[in-house]
């Protein structure tokens, strides 16, 4: 499985703001906003591009558009915190939902809400969750996504555990993983270590 580690400084810097539990949720929030454009920057570098016979205002030249925009589908809650941000870098993308929340006591998924195009085949999928911890979650979404045609995956997360890429490797899907770290460990609680505790609890208050 292709994993990108995005470690440029200024990415390290949002991740460490996000990090620290000294930071309240509207600076979390900021924070999280501007290291997702530098994920999606990194994560759409080799897509695919068509070129069209433009003007400027001094001569004729091509212009670059991208041949086959993505869907975007961030994972509810947390992910609702990478999806403007990524629409903004990709504007002429559509954008599917899905709602999880992971059970404290088994770490599985307990889905909510899904709303995604019935056929994505053909069509590259960025799914927007900033933890990958076990991977029950993003592997539940993928699994969505595939049953719908979708062979071009990639999964957009600030941080990831060991264990959550080994559970996506060892899940044999067509996923490839853009992260601004992979973290030591999860803890017995299922929480990434040193991590930056429950992102959707961080942003918007516990559920
Ligand atoms: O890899 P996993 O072990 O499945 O854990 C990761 C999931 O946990 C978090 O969501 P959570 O269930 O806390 O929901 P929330 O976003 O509403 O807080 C996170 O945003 C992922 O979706
Ligand atoms: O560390 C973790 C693990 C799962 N979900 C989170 O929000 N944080
Ligand atoms: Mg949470």
């Amino acid at each position: 499985m292709d994993v990108l580690v995005v470690d440029h400084p200024l990415a390290k810097a949002r991740l460490s703001t996000m990090r620290d539990a000294r930071t309240d949720s509207a600076a979390f929030r900021a924070a999280l906003h501007e290291l997702t454009v530098m994920l999606i920057y990194e994560a759409t570098r080799e897509a695919p591009v068509r070129t069209e016979r433009i003007h400027t205002p001094v001569a004729r030249t091509d212009a670059v558009r991208l041949a086959n925009p993505p869907l975007l589908v961030p994972v509810l809650r947390a992910g609702l915190g990478m999806a403007d941000q990524a629409h903004k870098l990709i504007p002429e993308a559509q954008m599917g939902f899905v709602g999880l929340a992971r059970d404290e006591e088994t770490l599985q998924p307990t889905p909510y809400m899904e709303s995604l195009p019935d056929d994505l085949s053909d069509r590259p999928v960025l799914v927007l969750d900033p933890m990958l911890a076990t991977g029950g979650s993003m592997e539940y979404t993928i699994r969505l996504l595939t049953g719908r045609g979708a062979t071009d995956v990639t999964a957009i997360c600030a941080l990831a555990a060991p264990e959550g890429l080994k559970h996506l490797e060892d899940s044999g899907l067509p996923v490839r993983v853009v992260t601004a770290s992979v973290d030591e460990r999860l803890n017995d609680s299922g929480f990434i270590v040193p991590g930056l505790g429950d992102a959707g609890d961080r942003q918007y208050g516990a559920r």
